[in-house]
């Protein structure tokens, strides 16, 4: 359901529809392997079992000698077998030769010569009693694990411990859940990557941070691709579904050629001038124009398309708070679904302020927890990123505005700490606001004096 079209407006989805949208048009991405060395983070989708016994074949646990029997010992060359009362050189890990019992530490051992003047090997000063004792420092085959034992099991969220275990049973790679593979599309010929913007430019903020933050919504963060405002550009953009990275990330994804993204993330130009070709170059490419602006502030130009490929762009408005907010309300739901998550619920908050309605608008608003209660932040214009920088969430302000210590629906950020629960009706402070809610301090509270 959409609301009715005002007059100047296209059809915009609620900001409830559009999260729910977002999560609904996608499927969960099929398993598939993965190299090993990416597989951090990554859920298996399958159990792992040993394909052969760990370790794979007896070794020694220490540098000396292998033997067999009691001493003194022939000595014989290395890896042959060992009859008894023979021995031979070993290091740490090698193989133990047929026909021996035990591995003699070279602190135990002393090289001596026998009456002819033959090498021989005896036991040291420092042997303990009893050494070697049979089996000593033998790692034995299979005593970690034997052929067709669980190592790790399905739904396991892989860490180091396990990938270095993997890569101890011999396996390239691992079957994990699907998880989107995202590339970024930064466009305006105004945008500067580098140094102080003079008059007329501004300063990316996109792409030194939109690749972690898609991270933290569950996506992998690919390539970045700039482009400038003509709709050649952005039209071969869009088609190009192998783009080079113009600046590759440090740390990130090492193969040579990345597999086709699963979404295209896209900055600027969701608006309607003659630099904004979003919906043009959708519509030439036969795409689906899943959500269409979204009525909230700010954000609102957000688009969501579906390319006849299968690829999802996410068009993000130009404006870096509101970019954000799309971002939070469109790619989490939709980066959610594809990954196999789900749809997070939307906590509540106490607010600290009276905030008056806005017809038709929901606003997102960025706000610091002030003795638990959720204080709007300032410096929260679509252009600004100082009330963002400093909040712990964000409040999703109804249409109909707030009274100052009502709950109002909000989300943590996903850099950030979960929210809170409120307090349970019956656990809330006895008094009531104790001043009537017209009095209340309407819109931001400047709480900039009490940061540290
Ligand atoms: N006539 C109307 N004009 C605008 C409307 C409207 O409804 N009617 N909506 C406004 C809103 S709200 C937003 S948000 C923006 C959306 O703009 P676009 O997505 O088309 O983005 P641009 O026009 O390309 O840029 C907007 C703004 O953002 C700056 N920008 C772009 N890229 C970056 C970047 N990488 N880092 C930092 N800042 C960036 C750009 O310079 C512009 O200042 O449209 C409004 N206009
Ligand atoms: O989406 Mo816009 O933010 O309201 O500037």
């Amino acid at each position: 359901m959409t609301e009715a079209p005002r007059e100047g407006h296209h059809a915009a989805h609620t900001w409830q529809e559009a999260r729910s949208r977002a999560f609904e048009v996608a499927a969960p991405i099929p398993p598939g392997p993965v190299p090993i060395s990416s597989a951090i983070g990554r859920t298996l989708a399958s159990d792992v079992l040993a394909v052969q016994d760990m370790p794979h074949y007896a070794s020694s646990a220490m540098d000396g000698w292998a033997v067999n029997g009691s001493g003194p010992w022939i000595l014989s060359e290395p890896g042959q077998r060992l009859a008894p009362h023979q021995a031979s050189p070993i290091v740490t890990g090698g193989l133990i030769p047929p026909g021996a019992k035990a591995v003699l530490r070279s602190e135990s051992g002393d090289i001596t010569t026998d009456d002819d003047g033959l090498p021989i090997l005896a036991l040291g000063g420092r042997a303990k009693p009893g050494e070697p004792r049979n089996g000593q420092h033998i790692r034995r085959a299979g005593e970690e694990a034997t052929e067709g034992e669980v190592l790790l099991k399905a739904g396991t969220v892989l860490n180091p411990a396990h990938i270095a275990l993997a890569a101890l049973a011999g396996l390239d790679h691992l079957n994990v859940l699907g998880k989107p593979l995202v590339r970024f599309l930064l466009t305006g010929s105004e945008v500067v990557v580098h140094g102080v913007p003079g008059p007329g430019q501004v300063r990316d903020t996109f792409g030194p941070q939109l690749g972690s933050v898609v991270e933290l919504l569950g996506g992998i963060a690919g390539e970045r691709l700039r482009v400038g405002d003509s709709y050649e550009e952005w039209l071969a953009a869009f088609q190009d579904t192998d783009f080079q990275d113009t600046e590759p990330l440090p740390g990130g994804p090492d193969v040579e050629a990345e597999p086709p993204a699963d979404v295209v993330i896209t900055t600027g130009g969701t608006g309607r001038s003659g630099t904004d070709h979003f919906r043009k170059a959708v519509a030439e490419l036969g795409g689906e124009l899943l959500i269409d602006g979204i009525a909230m502030r700010p954000g609102h130009p957000a688009v969501l398309a579906e390319l006849p490929d299968g690829r999802f762009v996410l068009g993000l408005p130009g404006n870096p708070l509101a970019a954000m907010m799309a971002l939070f309300t469109v790619g989490g739901p939709l980066l959610a679904a594809l990954g196999h998550g789900k749809l997070e619920d939307v906590a509540e908050v106490p607010c600290g302020a009276m905030i008056d309605a806005d017809p038709g608008r929901t606003r997102l608003m960025p706000f610091r927890l002030m003795y638990g209660l959720a204080s709007p932040a300032q410096h929260a214009g679509p252009g600004m990123m100082r009330g963002l920088a400093a909040a712990d969430g964000v409040m999703v302000v109804p249409p109909h505005g707030v009274q100052m210590g009502e709950l109002v629906p909000a989300f943590a950020l996903p850099w950030g700490k979960p929210l809170p629960a409120p307090k349970p009706a019956d656990d809330k402070p006895r008094k009531a606001p104790a001043r009537p809610a017209k009095k209340a301090p309407a819109g931001p509270v400047d709480w900039s004096a009490l940061d540290a």
